[in-house]
């Protein structure tokens, strides 16, 4: 898999490189590492320390924040709530999801978060006082990552770097911390740590912890790949809004992760997309007699939604 100096980013002559490359990662795989991404490993360690702490709450205090009490799915997700792959009985994972918060509480906060089709205001556990600026301090730094992500994305589509701005005013970004426990014995594909899925909003950051072994990517031969954790890196992989936009140029790749490891694993995966108001129009260079477009068009927060919900309803 590819790996894509982001400390390169920065002057428009050392861009082109850096987008073939991510052109190339992303019509083939799907997946990348970055490295030199910017996030400090203190902001790391410290929103792992948090999650961990978050999960060894007895379990009816991390019910108090079920994801099902709020209408766009903030919160905790217990083990075997969620059901990623249909074709499964539910996730051995358990996860805290949160949007778009600043750290300093501004006046408008609860309008923004109530406004529009993915509204809903973040909820946050009241017996940890350090969780949510320990969480949301990670959150920040990964958003400033993905705004760099997509002019990168533009010019890997050959389209002006600043194509996404208009449509990434607010970040459409959701963040999850996970926790999957080992499995041990002979593990059931039907009940693993993530089922099989690929991701629905642009692309993902995911930061896995680093000697556990667990995420797998399905390869175009149909195996299961593994994408190690790689000290220093992050994965960025492609969702589905992606596939949308570029009418399949871009690959969402399936993936899922199972916990063999015989310890816990604990990950960071942050969804970032466009704007929820924006439509998932397919660019019209990725459109011709041969290659139609494939989707109906929808908003991202209407699609975003409608994934959720498939999600929780298990
Ligand atoms: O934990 C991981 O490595 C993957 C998580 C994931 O695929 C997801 O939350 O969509
Ligand atoms: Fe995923």
């Amino acid at each position: 898999m590819h790996i894509a100096e982001t400390s390169r980013m920065s002057t428009a002559h050392t861009q082109r490189p850096v987008a073939n490359a991510i052109r190339s990662a992303c019509i083939n795989v799907g997946f990348l590492y970055v490295t030199n991404h910017g996030i400090p490993e203190e902001t790391i360690q410290r929103a792992l320390s948090a999650s961990k702490e978050f999960f060894s709450l007895p379990l009816n205090k991390k019910m108090e924040l079920d994801i099902r009490k709020t209408p766009n799915f903030k919160g905790y997700n217990s083990i075997l709530s969620s059901n990623t792959d249909p074709l499964n009985r539910g996730d051995l994972n358990e996860g805290f999801e949160f949007g778009w918060e600043e750290i300093q509480a501004r006046d408008d906060d609860e309008k923004r978060a109530n406004d529009g089709v993915m509204a809903g205001a973040n909820v946050w556990p009241s017996d940890l006082p350090n969780f949510r600026e320990s969480v949301l301090s990670y959150y920040h730094a990964a958003v400033n990552l993905g705004r760099k992500m997509f002019p990168l994305f533009a010019l890997a589509l050959d389209l002006p770097e600043d194509f996404f701005d208009d449509k990434t005013e607010d970040a459409a970004a959701n963040m999850r911390v996970l926790h999957y426990p080992p499995q041990t014995g002979p593990v059931d594909d039907r009940m693993i740590g993530i089922g099989a899925h690929s991701d629905y909003q642009c692309f993902t950051i995911l930061w896995q912890e680093p000697g556990v072994q667990a995420l797998q990517v399905l390869n175009k031969q149909k195996e299961w790949i593994d994408a190690p954790p790689i000290p220093g890196t992050l994965v960025i992989n492609l969702g589905d809004q992606f596939a949308r936009w570029t009418n399949d140029v871009f690959k969402s790749t399936l993936h899922r992760a199972i916990n063999r490891s015989g310890v816990h694993r604990y990950s960071i995966p942050l969804f970032f997309g466009t704007d929820y108001d924006v439509k998932l129009e397919p660019i019209p260079s990725c459109v011709s007699p041969e290659r139609p477009s494939k989707y109906e068009v929808v908003t991202a927060g209407e699609y975003v939604k409608e994934r959720l919900k498939a999600t929780y309803a298990h």
